[in-house]
């Protein structure tokens, strides 16, 4: 897994400085963003709300499925992810964001590599930076670790497998519960394995941090994209930040919920439903009072398979929306691509 998504970047380099970290405490020129940095930069905000569905609901495929087709996004309680293992996965990330600059430098991501401390990738593609740091975990993170925490790294690596593990698990659940909902069926999938429970899937774990910001209205924490993923599970500490954009009402927040998690479908789902499942176009902003962590778990399919749209959820007298292609080559061109990628590949 690891060698097969570093391959992808090992093509696309991408330079971004890392030597000279901000110091926070003001916002220059090259953190202010205006609408000419991002179109919908001042685009209108809602007070409408993400679905919150409760996955012991007994409509829950309904609720799920509905919420895929309507907002690309929703968020869940009761998803059986031990609330100490949130807690673990926030004191880690807190942990990690807290330590001294030069040594969080030194597990810093090579411009070609992929794991690692650093700007999040789409930094590349705006003329002003953003408001804040990342950790990219790809495998094993063992050799970043204990760089970081030289003595304490077995603890750290624990909570990441352990947060690994329950995440694949729910990510298979949804997965079920929103596909079912279009009446799609085990069998339909070939590669969710023979248990069709989705062992051999791909993930990538980004964990995030936006300080407070001086000037949080001129500022963004990471600005408007979609996740090249299937599903995106995110775990965000008790403040505000996360908003999604639906072209009928603008950007819409979603409230930290406590316990509760975000879901989000990514490109690669909105291409296996031939373009029922909007992927969503998401945001993180920044506020002058808190410092913000989130927790993403960025799932995908296996390596070698060919993702294309279900022949059941394509109309017999059209031809798909997209072609096949695998999640490595689909990076690929989100590295040149980035927000223009689906309309890149469509047929
Ligand atoms: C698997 C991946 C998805 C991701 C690129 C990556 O290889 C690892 C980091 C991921 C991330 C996290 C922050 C937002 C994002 C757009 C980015 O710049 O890096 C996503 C990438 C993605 O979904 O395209
Ligand atoms: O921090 C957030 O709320 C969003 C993070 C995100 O979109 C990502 O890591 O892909
Ligand atoms: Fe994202």
């Amino acid at each position: 897994m690891s060698s097969t998504l570093s391959d992808v970047f090992r093509s696309h380099p991408i330079h971004i400085p890392l030597s000279n970290p901000p110091d926070f405490k003001s916002l220059p020129d090259s953190y202010t963003w205006t609408p000419k940095d991002d179109l919908l930069f001042s685009a209108s905000a809602s007070d409408e709300t993400l679905p919150l569905i409760d996955l012991s609901d007994i409509h829950v495929a309904t609720l799920v499925g509905h919420a895929c087709t309507t907002w690309g996004a929703f968020q869940i309680t009761n998803h059986g992810v031990p609330s100490r293992l949130l807690d673990d996965i926030e004191f880690l990330t807190g942990s990690l964001f807290r330590l001294p600059v030069q040594r969080k430098l030194k597990a810093a991501r090579s411009e070609n590599g992929v794991s690692g401390y650093g700007v999040a990738r789409i930094a590349s593609f705006f003329n002003k930076k953003m408001w804040s740091e990342g950790f990219t975990v790809i495998g094993s993170p063992l050799h970043d670790f204990r760089k970081l925490w030289p003595s304490h790294h077995l603890k750290y690596c624990e909570i990441i497998e352990e947060y690994e593990e329950h995440m694949q698990k729910l990510a298979a659940k949804l997965m079920w519960f929103a596909l079912g909902s279009l009446g799609v069926e085990e069998k339909d999938i070939q590669w969710a394995g023979p248990n069709s429970d989705f062992q051999g899937t791909q993930a990538a774990i980004q964990l995030n941090h936006y300080p407070k910001c001086p000037e949080p209205d001129r500022a963004m924490g990471l600005a408007a994209h979609t996740d090249s993923t299937l599903m995106t599970i995110l775990y965000q500490n008790n403040t505000a930040g996360l908003q999604v954009f639906r072209d009928d009402v603008g950007w819409v927040t979603a409230p930290p919920v406590p316990g509760s998690l975000v879901v989000n479908v990514g490109d690669l789902l909105h291409i296996l439903t031939n373009g029922i499942f909007p992927s969503v176009l998401h945001r993180a902003r920044v506020n002058h009072v808190r410092s913000r962590f989130s927790m993403a778990y960025l799932w995908g399919p296996p390596s070698d398979v060919m993702i294309s749209p279900l022949p059941k959820l394509v109309d017999p007298l059209q031809s798909p929306l997209y072609p096949s292609l695998t999640w490595k080559q689909y990076l690929a061109t989100k590295a040149t691509h980035f927000n223009q990628s689906l309309s890149i590949i469509r047929n």
